[in-house]
């Protein structure tokens, strides 16, 4: 029954051209599209073959099983990144005298796009791992296994082992993951290098050195995080997030922004990482609906808590307990399950900054830059979505270079286009008393996992 019913979302995905899944199907649809078309020339064509590839879609068999065939047999082959759909390389002629196994595929023609994508063989990353090494386990998420390996030409890597959950529950993951990452290109967000699918699946990114912002924070390296490293951590994180949220071609929700998912190269610049739960928002939605909770306790924005919204606020919500990470050193849920946006509020709200900072950092902070990353915080894990700024506007609070810091709640009323939870919430009139009767379900969820 479980299987059934993962399947059918698979095949949902496959047909919703928003989704990872769906861009990439839609994408390998593209290809097989009759020679007998001819290439669209214009934009308005362009449109109309992809409404056109998006009816393909509907069909009931798949392309993925082709994909996979072909991507095994070009081990180690320079392939080009997924195009985002909106400027996909038009419709590629069948090739007939290629092998029949992929014949309607061409993938010079589908990945004919900016990076470069490997695909690797089991033997590539076998030796690049020492056989999977558990020496060389370099962390451990819910979904996988990472190693740490080295390729012959010497570029350190990261293998991202899928290890947990169903056959099916794997190639979900992979294939969201993929989906999303073979699309996003930024300095604040994790290097992907390539993939392979035999014998198991696997991501493989360029190595962070220094592991996970999570790690050093709460490990026993933690006094590496100079105050200047964890503003540089909090102002290229924003960047990111912004990037994905306002700077891609299509909106893109990570829906897990924490400490464990910030990587760190050696210059402490950090990269944003684990798309395995993102979902890309389409122009016309205002938000996403879940039914099923994904993600971290202690970073749950309340409205996705409550009505399983998601949105761009819900993550800068999350943003906002990494910021206070970063600022106080505690975890978001330490051991006794204490919320640290429940235990910082307070302290927020009555400007006592010198308790909330990390009493490892001493008086070895900047003040200015400390006031900052304070009132954005703050601003960041409003309750009500409404009052939370955008990404470019957290970028522009953090580097002191915006109003909303010091006129937070009408400037971003008037600035910020609404979003479905601003519109949900505003019509529901937040009040303090709803808002404790959640933060105490909050806490009630968080005790009982
Ligand atoms: N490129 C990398 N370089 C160094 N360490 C990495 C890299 N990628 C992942 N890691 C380490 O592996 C950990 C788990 O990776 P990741 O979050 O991608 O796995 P996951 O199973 O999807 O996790 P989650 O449970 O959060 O969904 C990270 O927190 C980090 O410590």
């Amino acid at each position: 029954m479980l299987c059934f019913l993962l399947q059918l979302t698979v095949e949902k995905e496959k047909q919703d051209p928003e989704s990872p899944r769906g861009a990439l199907e839609a994408c390998l649809n593209r290809c097989s599209i009759s020679s007998s078309e001819d290439p669209p020339q214009n934009k308005e064509a362009i449109e109309n073959a992809d409404a056109d590839v998006r009816c393909k879609n509907l069909r009931a068999s798949s392309n993925w099983g082709k994909f996979f065939k072909l991507w095994k047999r070009r081990s180690m082959k320079r392939l080009s990144s997924f195009p985002p759909l909106s400027c996909a390389p038009v419709i590629s002629k069948r090739n007939k005298n290629a092998d029949p196994d992929v014949d309607d595929l061409n993938l010079h023609d589908i990945y004919d796009f900016q990076s470069s994508l490997h695909s690797f063989s089991i033997t590539d990353l076998e030796i690049a791992t020492d056989y999977f090494n558990p020496e060389n386990i370099i962390g451990r998420g819910g979904y996988a296994e990472v190693y740490q390996g080295i390729l012959p030409e010497g570029k350190l890597i990261a293998v991202k082992r899928l290890t947990k959950g169903t056959p099916d529950e794997q190639t979900a993951e992979f294939l969201s993951e993929l989906g999303i990452i073979a699309h996003v290109d930024h300095p604040n967000t994790a290097k992907f290098i390539g993939c392979c699918t035999e014998d198991g699946m696997y991501l493989v990114f360029r190595l962070s050195p220094l592991g996970s912002l999570g790690s050093l924070l709460h490990g026993p390296s933690k006094d590496k995080l100079t105050w200047s490293r964890r503003y540089k951590v909090a102002l290229g994180t924003a960047d990111g997030l912004m990037y994905l949220h306002e700077g891609c071609q299509r909106r893109i929700i990570h829906r897990d922004i924490k400490a464990d998912n910030i990587l760190l190269t050696e210059d402490f610049q950090p990269q944003i990482c684990d798309f395995g739960l993102a979902k890309w928002l389409p122009k016309q939605l205002t938000h996403h609906n879940v039914s099923k909770f994904e993600g971290t306790f202690g970073y749950f924005a309340p409205e996705y808590f409550m009505h399983g919204i998601v949105d761009e606020k819900t993550d800068v919500f999350s943003f906002g307990v990494l910021l206070l990470e970063l600022i106080t050193g505690h975890p978001a849920l330490d051991e006794s399950q204490q919320s640290l946006v429940l235990w910082a509020k307070p302290l927020l709200e009555k400007k006592d900054i010198k308790k909330l900072v990390d009493p490892s950092l001493g008086d070895e902070y900047d003040q200015d830059e400390l006031n900052r990353l304070t009132s954005t915080a703050s601003l960041c894990i409003e309750q009500s979505s409404l009052l939370r700024p955008r990404m470019s506007q957290v970028v522009e609070s953090l580097l002191g270079q915006e109003s909303c810091v010091v006129t937070p709640r009408e400037d971003n009323r008037k600035m910020m286009q609404r979003t479905y939870s601003e519109e949900l919430l505003d019509s529901i009139e937040y009040n303090s008393t709803r808002h404790l009767r959640d933060l105490d379900r909050i806490r009630e969820v968080a005790l009982a996992s």
